[in-house]
C-alpha cells in the first residue's frame, strides 16, 4: 500500500508536467496562478521593508523591482517606443489603456520616478497586497461613490504640485480586453486641469497574440508600449475637460489601432520566417466591440 502511495506521489509531478506541456488551458491556469502567487509573495516579503519607510512613493521602486522579472518568466519581450516623452521635469498625469492585470508588467517598464497609480479601493482588502499598495502611496478611490472619488482626485491635484508627484490613471476605469477602448472616465483629465499639469498618454499593444482570458491562452510574445506626445493643459478650465478627454482618447485609439495591425504583422512575419503557421492570432474583428459590462 505504502509503495503504491509513494509511486503515486512520484508520478504526480510528472503527470502535472505532461499536462502542462500538452494542455494550453492548464498552462494558462498555471501561469495566471503563478502571476497572482508572485504578487502575493512579493507583497508579503517586501512590505515589512517598505513599512520601515512608512507610506511613501519611494516604495514604488520596490514594487517596480518586484514586478520587473515577471516578463522573463513568461517570455514576454517588451518594446518601448517614445520613452523620451516621459523625460519631463515636474508633475504630470499618465493615462493608459487597461486590458488585464498583465498591464502591471507594462506599467513597471515605463513608470517614471515619483509616480503612483490610482486604483480601485477593493485592492486594499487583498491582505498583504493591499498593505503593499498602501505603503507604496497608491491612491485609492471608491468607484461606487462618485463624490468621495472626486474629493480624493481634487486632493491629489494639490498634492501633485506640492510634492512633485506623477499620477498614473487607467481612464477606462476597468479592464477591457476588447479591440477598441471603452469611453474614458473624466477623473484623470479633471486632475490634470486642476493641477495645470501635462497629460502623457501611453498605449499598450493588444495581448491577443499571447494572452486571452476568454480563450484561456497564455504563450510567449511581444508587447509594445508607445508613449505619445504630451498634451498641455495650462490655461484649460473644467469646461474644457470633455473635449480634452475626447481628443486624448482619439489619439490613443488611433495609436492602438495602428499597433494592433503592426504587432500582428510582426508576429506573422516572425512565424513565417520560422516556418510556422500563425495559429495564435484571433480572427479579424473578434472582440471589436467587446465590453466587459462593468
Ligand atoms: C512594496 C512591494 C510590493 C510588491 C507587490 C506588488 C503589488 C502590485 C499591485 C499593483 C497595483 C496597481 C494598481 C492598478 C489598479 C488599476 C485600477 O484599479 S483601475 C480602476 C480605478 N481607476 C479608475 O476608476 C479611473 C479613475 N476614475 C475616474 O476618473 C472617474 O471619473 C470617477 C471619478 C471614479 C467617477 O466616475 P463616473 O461617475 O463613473 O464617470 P465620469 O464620466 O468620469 O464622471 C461623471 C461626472 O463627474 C465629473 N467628474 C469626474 N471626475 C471629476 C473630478 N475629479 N472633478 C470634478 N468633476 C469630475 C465628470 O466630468 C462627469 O460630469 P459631466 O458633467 O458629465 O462632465
Ligand atoms: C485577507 C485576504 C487575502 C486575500 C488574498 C487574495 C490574493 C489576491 C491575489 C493576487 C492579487 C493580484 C492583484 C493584482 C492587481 C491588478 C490590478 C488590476 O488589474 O486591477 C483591476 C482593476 O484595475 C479594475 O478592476 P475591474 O476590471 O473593474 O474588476
Amino acid at each position: 500500500m505504502d509503495v503504491l502511495l509513494l509511486h503515486g506521489l512520484l508520478l504526480l509531478p510528472l503527470a502535472a508536467l505532461l499536462l502542462y506541456r500538452c494542455s494550453p488551458h492548464f498552462q494558462y491556469l498555471c501561469k495566471v496562478a503563478f502571476f497572482n502567487c508572485w504578487i502575493v509573495a512579493m507583497a508579503t516579503l517586501l512590505s515589512p521593508f517598505a513599512a520601515f519607510r512608512g507610506r511613501s512613493v519611494d516604495n514604488m521602486k520596490l514594487l517596480r523591482a518586484a514586478l520587473l522579472p515577471l516578463k522573463r518568466f513568461y517570455g514576454i519581450r517588451m518594446r518601448v517606443r517614445g520613452a523620451e516623452q516621459l523625460q519631463l521635469q515636474g508633475p504630470f498625469v499618465i493615462v493608459c489603456n487597461h486590458q488585464a492585470s498583465l498591464d502591471l508588467m507594462g506599467m513597471v517598464e515605463v513608470i517614471p520616478e515619483r509616480c503612483v497609480p490610482i486604483a480601485k479601493r477593493e485592492l486594499l482588502y487583498l491582505g498583504t497586497v493591499g498593505w503593499a499598495c498602501w505603503l507604496s502611496g497608491i491612491i485609492f478611490i471608491d468607484r461606487h461613490r462618485r463624490d468621495t472619488a472626486i474629493e480624493v482626485i481634487s486632493h491629489t491635484a494639490s498634492t501633485m504640485r506640492h510634492e512633485n508627484l506623477r499620477v498614473w490613471v487607467f481612464p477606462e476605469g476597468t479592464r477591457n480586453p476588447g479591440k477598441s477602448m471603452l469611453p474614458f472616465k473624466r477623473g484623470a483629465f479633471h486632475l490634470a486641469v486642476q493641477a495645470q499639469v501635462p497629460i502623457v498618454p501611453i498605449v499598450i499593444s493588444p495581448y491577443w497574440d499571447f494572452f486571452s482570458s476568454k480563450e484561456k491562452r497564455f504563450t510567449s510574445g511581444t508587447c509594445t508600449i508607445r508613449v505619445l506626445p504630451r498634451v498641455e493643459t495650462r490655461g484649460l478650465s473644467p469646461k474644457d475637460v470633455p473635449e480634452l478627454t475626447e481628443s486624448v482618447r482619439q489619439a490613443m485609439a488611433e495609436a492602438l489601432a495602428e499597433m494592433s495591425m503592426s504587432d500582428h504583422e510582426d508576429q506573422a512575419t516572425e512565424q513565417s520566417l520560422l516556418g510556422l503557421g500563425d495559429n495564435r492570432g484571433r480572427p479579424q474583428g473578434q472582440g471589436d466591440t467587446a465590453r466587459n459590462g462593468k
